[in-house]
């Protein structure tokens, strides 16, 4: 833990350019879904970042051959000698990341069965995954729970099924797309997660050959297929790094562009960005053409000087405002005149980080109730999934230690906005997330290093 600190001197509005590359939370599954294929499949934009390290090298025990391609980031899956691989080979990355969850359905198509290491992934609740394995059930799969991990086998293959996700899970939607695809007949699932990710998983396995369709209501309907080629896909840009990013430029009174950002998977952000008194403008991308040398889109974020306001915010599913944004975002928040309130819907347990940013002298109650406009499913239950904060505060520097992605982020942010010097430590858990971090940081002025 000692040599995973960076030292931050705070007080210097970030400013400059940076660029977000494929959505760590798209680009986990694309790899997952080259599985399914029975021809190579090629994926651009892949960010150097953790998530995608493990994944890789999931699938690389299972046969599936992974080669860079020419162009910086892009991978080839080559899916030709799919096999089985011991629960100790895999078992090497148990608790690094929650996509493994994700290998059953490809897997069971595969293989006949699967073994699921221990998942890992932020601890922002128990997050568990009763969804995922009662979906598995319906299609067919039998499911094993053993200390060393589960093992799931289909002895009758993966049948189509009618299935109701009791709250629209991310995870549970896309297991039963990569499962559903290739199940024997019609799978309709409802209550679905349509998050941007979740489309442009969807947009993947029809260019693989399957048939979805996406109803309105949080419903869709999938067509068994019995064979699926490999892919070639550009990925959504990562919303989520390029809000954290935003939040950064608001909390330091600077001035942030973040090439690849696209307006339409960040709205909900947009407006609230908006409201708390920050600046943005689009760009959108422009293909180079003779005498043109074109232009990459992105959005430009600032703060336009004077005081923040306050605002009340409510996490949710999409389109709601995503809870992954909420951790960088209160920091900002920590500058607004006011008091502002954050109802945290999705997660029971990710406000944890609020009291770091207290010991920096922000001024943030948590609490039992549910302060936004609706109950939600933590009311009742004694979890502290609200928060009042009130501001503005001076942050002032402190030794931090990050406890997960988003919040070790925003504890960087808070660094940044505080005077003087802080040491932050266990950093390295941003590059799950985070592709190149302090690169980024070196580029935007930021003045961080390793000791
Ligand atoms: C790798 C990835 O894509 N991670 C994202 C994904 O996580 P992930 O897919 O794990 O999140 P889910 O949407 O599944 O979780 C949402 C809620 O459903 C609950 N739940 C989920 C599954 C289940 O079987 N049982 C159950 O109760 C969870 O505990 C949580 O309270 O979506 C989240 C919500 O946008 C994001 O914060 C994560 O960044
Ligand atoms: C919660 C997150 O990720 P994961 O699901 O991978 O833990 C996140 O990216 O903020």
């Amino acid at each position: 833990m000692t040599d995973d600190v960076l030292v931050v001197h705070g007080g210097t509005p970030l400013e400059g350019r940076i660029r977000v590359r494929g959505a760590k939370n798209l680009v986990s599954k694309a790899m997952v879904a080259a599985l399914l294929g029975d021809s190579p499949s090629r994926l651009f934009d892949v960010p150097k970042i953790r998530d995608v390290e493990v994944v890789r090298g999931l699938l690389g025990l299972h046969g599936v051959k992974v080669t860079d391609g020419a162009e910086d980031g892009e991978l080839v899956f080559d899916p030709a000698n799919v096999e089985s691989a011991s629960t100790d080979q895999i078992n090497v990355h148990a608790g690094s990341s929650r996509i493994p969850i994700l290998f059953c359905g490809p897997l069971l198509h595969r293989l006949g069965h699967a073994f699921i290491p221990d998942l890992g992934g932020c601890h922002i609740g128990p997050r568990p995954i009763d969804f995922h394995l009662q979906a598995l059930r319906e299609f067919g799969a039998t499911v094993d729970k053993r200390p060393e991990g589960l093992h799931l086998s289909a002895p009758n293959g993966l049948h189509g099924t009618k299935f109701a996700l009791p709250y629209p899970s991310v995870g549970a939607t896309e297991q039963v797309l990569l499962t559903a695809v290739m199940a024997e007949g019609v799978t309709e699932l409802r209550n679905a997660a349509v998050e941007p990710e979740i489309i442009d998983l969807i947009c993947i396995l029809q260019k693989m050959g399957a048939i979805i369709k996406v109803h309105t209501d949080r419903v869709i309907e999938i067509q068994g297929v019995p064979k699926l080629h490999g892919y070639t896909h550009r990925p959504i840009p990562d919303r989520i790094e390029a809000a954290s990013w935003a939040a950064a430029a608001l909390a330091t009174r600077g001035h942030v562009e973040v090439l690849g950002a696209q307006q339409a998977d960040m709205m909900t952000f947009l407006n609230i960005f908006r409201s708390v008194g920050g600046e943005y403008e689009v760009t959108d991308a422009r293909p180079p053409k003779l005498g043109d040398p074109g232009q990459e889109g992105g959005i430009r974020f600032w703060h336009p000087g004077g005081e923040l306001n306050a605002v009340a915010l409510e996490t949710d599913v999409h389109p709601g405002f995503m809870t992954d944004w909420q951790q960088p975002l209160v920091v900002a928040l920590t500058q607004a005149r006011g008091l502002s309130i954050v109802h945290e819907t999705v997660y029971e347990q990710r406000l944890g980080y609020t009291e770091a940013l207290n010991s920096m002298g922000a001024n943030i109650q948590v609490y039992r109730d549910c302060l936004g406009g609706t109950p939600c499913r933590f009311g009742r239950r004694n979890f502290k999934h609200s928060a009042v904060i009130a501001g503005p505060s001076k942050l002032h520097a402190a030794d931090l230690v990050i406890p997960d992605l988003r919040a070790g982020f925003s504890h960087l942010i808070a660094a940044l906005a505080a005077e003087g010097t802080s040491r932050v430590y266990g950093v390295d858990l941003i590059n799950r997330g985070y592709e190149d971090f302090e690169a980024k940081l070196a580029d935007l002025g930021a003045h961080a290093e390793r000791p």
